[in-house]
C-alpha cells in the first residue's frame, strides 16, 4: 500500500503515524511516498499563491494517476471542493484546533509589549492578532513550523502563532507560551485535523484499506469538519482567507463559532450556532446556514478584501 506525503518533517510525522493505525486495522504494511507539492516549491506569500491547493494537487494527481493509494493531508491545507473520482475516507480524531503563541520570556498574547513584532504569514491569524492588540506589529513569515520557530529570537520577532497540533506532533510543545483561547482566536477550518484520501472505489467495500479507514474515521471530528468546510465554501473563502471557524460536539449538539475579519482587524463579525442533528447533513446545514447569515450581514466584503 503506497501512501503519499510532503516531505516536510511535519507531513512525515503525521502520514507515518496515520498510515501505521490505517495499516495495523486494516492489515497491510504501507510505503511512504514522498510528493513535492507546488507549496513546498514555491516561496513568497502563501495568500498570494494564487488560489487553493498548493499543497494537496500534486498528492490527488498521484492518487489518481495510481502512483499512490492513500493520501494524508492536512485538512485545513485541503480545498473544499470535491474532487471526482477521489474521497476522504476517514477523518481521524482531531488533534487540538487551538493556535499557539510560541513567545519570548514565556509571554502571552495580553503580555506582549506594545509595538511587539508578532510573526504570521495568515491573513486569519494576523487580524485577530490586530484585533485583540491593535498595539502589536505583524511580520509576514513563511517556512515550515520549525523555520518559523526559530525567527523567535533578539533582534528579530518577539512571537510567532503556529497551530498547536503540529507543534505538539512535532515535540515542540516546549515552545508553546500560550494556547490561544478561541474567544480570541479561532482556528482555520479544519485545523488540527488530517484528511485521509483515496479513489472512490476503495474508500468503501471488503478491502483492506476500506476496513483500515473505517477503523481511524472518527465521527464527532467528521460533523465538526463538515460544519466548518462547509462554512468555508460558502462563504468561498480560501484556506487563506480571514476566516476562523470552530465546532464541536457538546452534549447532543453540534456547536459552531465563526469570525469574519477584514485583514487590518479593525472590522469583526462573529457568530454561534448550533444544531442537535448531530449527522454530516445536519453539519452541513449548520455551516450554511451561518455563512448564509454572515453574507446577508456583508462579510463578502470583508472577506474578499484579501482574496
Ligand atoms: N498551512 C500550514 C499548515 N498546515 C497544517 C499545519 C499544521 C496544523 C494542522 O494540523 O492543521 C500547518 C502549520 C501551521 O499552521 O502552523
Amino acid at each position: 500500500m503506497r501512501v503519499g506525503t510532503r516531505g516536510s518533517k511535519l507531513a512525515l510525522t503525521q502520514t507515518t503515524t496515520a498510515a501505521e493505525a490505517v495499516a495495523a486495522a486494516g492489515g497491510f504494511t504501507p510505503e511512504l511516498v514522498t510528493i513535492r507539492t507546488e507549496g513546498d516549491v514555491l516561496t513568497g506569500p502563501l495568500s498570494q499563491m494564487g488560489g487553493t491547493g498548493v499543497f494537496a494537487t500534486a498528492l490527488r494527481a498521484a492518487l489518481l494517476d495510481g502512483s499512490v493509494d492513500l493520501a494524508v493531508h492536512s485538512l485545513k491545507d485541503l480545498p473544499t471542493a470535491p474532487v471526482p473520482g477521489l474521497e476522504v475516507a476517514a477523518v481521524p480524531e482531531r488533534e487540538d484546533p487551538r493556535d499557539a503563541l510560541c513567545a519570548r520570556d514565556g509571554l502571552t498574547l495580553a503580555q506582549l509589549p506594545a509595538g511587539a513584532r508578532v510573526g504570521t504569514g495568515s491573513p486569519r491569524r494576523a487580524a485577530q492578532v490586530r484585533a485583540a492588540r491593535p498595539d502589536l506589529e505583524i511580520v509576514d513569515i513563511r517556512g515550515n513550523v520549525g523555520t518559523r520557530l526559530a525567527r523567535v529570537a533578539p533582534g528579530d520577532l518577539d512571537a510567532v502563532v503556529l497551530a498547536a497540533s503540529g507543534l505538539r506532533r512535532l515535540g515542540l510543545q516546549e515552545a508553546v507560551t500560550e494556547l490561544i483561547d478561541p474567544a480570541v482566536m479561532l482556528p482555520a477550518p479544519g485545523q488540527g485535523a488530517l484528511a485521509l484520501e483515496v479513489r472512490a472505489e476503495d474508500a468503501t467495500g471488503t478491502g483492506p484499506l476500506a476496513a483500515g479507514l473505517a477503523a481511524v474515521d472518527h465521527l464527532p471530528t467528521r460533523l465538526a469538519v463538515t460544519a466548518e468546510r462547509e462554512l468555508l465554501s460558502r462563504l468561498e473563502a480560501g484556506c487563506a482567507a480571514p476566516v476562523g471557524t470552530l465546532a464541536r460536539t457538546a452534549g447532543d449538539e453540534l456547536v459552531l463559532d465563526v469570525v469574519v475579519a477584514d485583514p487590518d482587524g479593525s472590522e469583526v463579525m462573529r457568530r454561534h450556532g448550533s444544531t442537535t442533528e448531530r449527522t454530516v447533513a445536519g453539519a452541513r446545514a449548520l455551516g450554511t446556514r451561518l455563512a448564509d447569515e454572515l453574507l446577508a450581514d456583508g462579510a463578502g466584503r470583508l472577506a474578499r478584501l484579501t482574496l
